[in-house]
């Protein structure tokens, strides 16, 4: 008699942006990592892909040009492969793949077949530097592994749960609805798992707090989360909306669109290269990286400056709103690259707001670590937390339970 085979327990995880691609493999049996790495600056000069085994074995980095996504993932399965943890393992359960824009048809994570990755298709649109990537990342995993479940976990699954007065428009409804025009809303997957986390790190369950989760990275959102849904968040139709971000303008008077239309000759899609990809704190002071911009800041430098200012500004407005919309705040809480290493920024953005119970402690804030951790002085009403995200685990963990409980699937 032979002894029966386990069950797989490890999932890969695609998470692949614009110009870049972030993939980790795990085993939920445990939750542990068996290897990380990212493919970057896909396409342009200076690509390299830095592949990190967990399981003994050096840090690996290849360098040259990496044409397209397809050849990104091609080049992941090889450094995979070559520790012994390749595509074709038996140990494989699924792969998850992060998907930006699902619309509001996908309100949980979903096993990818022909008609769904026609569905993330057809939201190209609404996401064009998102979901193209998305869609090479699922079609070459399909290639490569024909028999295993693909799973897609959405951004914008989270915000489904926000009430028609923060998801609507004030623009003609037939209009609206003729085009799905509304506030969907992105990173959900990111203010899912720091609200829960926040929560946990107060010591209460998600139903009974109230956060505001301020995810910084290259792109940006906040998120008012009232007892685990999602109540409100800054990004609409497109990840341009809300926040000031790397590339991308968050909130300007759409005016500004046909405005430069009729006075500047400038096309749509030149108007959108502007404000995706030239706008942001590269458009205000020519850097994206917060790092740089408090180097020049220390050096006196006046332009990188004014992006730090334009930048805080709006993350406090969104504070403020935030806090009106939730009524009742148990926690403010930062994550992504900016939120979780910037204490400038942190400290900018609650210095202030003494009245609303809001302070940071400037020792707790200046600690490094990559622990989740509260920043706020003992007496402040509201805890101000850096909560570190973890989008690939939580796509990992989504992934898995559908993989072995197909009844949670919407
Ligand atoms: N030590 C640091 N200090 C300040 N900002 C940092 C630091 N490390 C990373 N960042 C910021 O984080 C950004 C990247 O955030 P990340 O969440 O990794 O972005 P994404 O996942 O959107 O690519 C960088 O562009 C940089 O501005
Ligand atoms: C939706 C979005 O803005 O994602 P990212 O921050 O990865 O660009
Ligand atoms: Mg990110």
């Amino acid at each position: 008699m032979t002894a029966p085979t386990p069950s797989p327990t490890r999932v890969l995880v695609l998470n692949s942006g614009s110009s870049s691609v972030k993939y980790q493999l795990l085993d939920m049996a445990d939750g542990s990592r068996l290897a990380v790495g990212l493919v970057e600056r896909i396409g342009e000069e200076g690509s390299r892909l830095v592949h990190t085994p967990l399981r003994g074995g050096e840090k690996r980095v290849r360098s040259g040009t990496v044409a397209d996504h397809a050849a990104a993932l091609k080049a992941v399965a090889e450094e995979l492969a070559a520790d012994g943890l390749g595509l074709d393992s038996p140990e494989l359960a699924a792969i998850g793949h992060r998907v930006v824009h699902g619309g509001l048809r996908f309100t949980a994570p979903t096993v990818i077949d022909e008609e769904v990755l026609a569905e993330i298709e057809r939201l190209v649109p609404v996401a064009p530097l998102h979901n193209p990537a998305n869609i090479v990342g699922i079609r070459t995993a399909m290639t490569l592994r024909p028999d295993l479940p693909q799973v897609a976990v959405f951004d914008t699954a989270f915000h489904t749960t926000m009430p028609e007065a923060a998801a609507r428009y004030a623009i003609d409804v037939d209009t609206a609805d003729a085009y799905r025009i509304r506030r969907y809303g992105f990173h959900g997957t990111s203010h899912a798992y720091v609200s829960r986390e926040t929560a946990r790190l107060l010591g209460k369950a998600p139903e009974e707090v109230n956060v505001i989760v301020l995810h910084l990275g290259n792109g940006a959102s906040a998120s008012a989360v009232a007892g685990g849904r999602c109540v409100d968040t800054s990004m609409g139709l497109t990840p341009l909306e809300g926040l000031v971000m790397g590339t991308r303008s968050g909130d300007v008077d759409p005016a500004v669109t046909f405005h430069l239309m009729r006075v500047a000759g400038m096309t749509a899609d030149e108007i959108d290269t502007l404000l995706n990809k030239r706008s942001g704190l590269v458009g205000l002071c020519g850097d994206n990286d917060m790092r740089e911009i408090r180097r020049r800041i220390d050096e006196g430098d006046q332009r990188a400056a004014l992006a730090f200012d334009v930048y805080v500004h709006r993350l406090k407005k969104y504070i403020g709103a935030y806090y009106a919309v939730l009524g009742r705040v148990d926690a403010v809480a930062f994550t992504a690259g900016v939120g979780e290493n910037a204490a400038p920024v942190r400290e900018a953005a609650i210095a202030g707001l003494e009245e609303l119970g809001l302070a940071v402690d400037a020792d707790l804030n200046a600690v490094r670590s990559d622990e989740a951790r509260i920043i706020s002085p003992e007496y402040a009403r509201v805890a101000v937390a850096v909560v570190p995200t973890d989008e690939e685990l939580e796509i990992a963990r989504q992934t898995f339970a559908l993989v072995h409980d197909p009844a949670q699937e919407k």
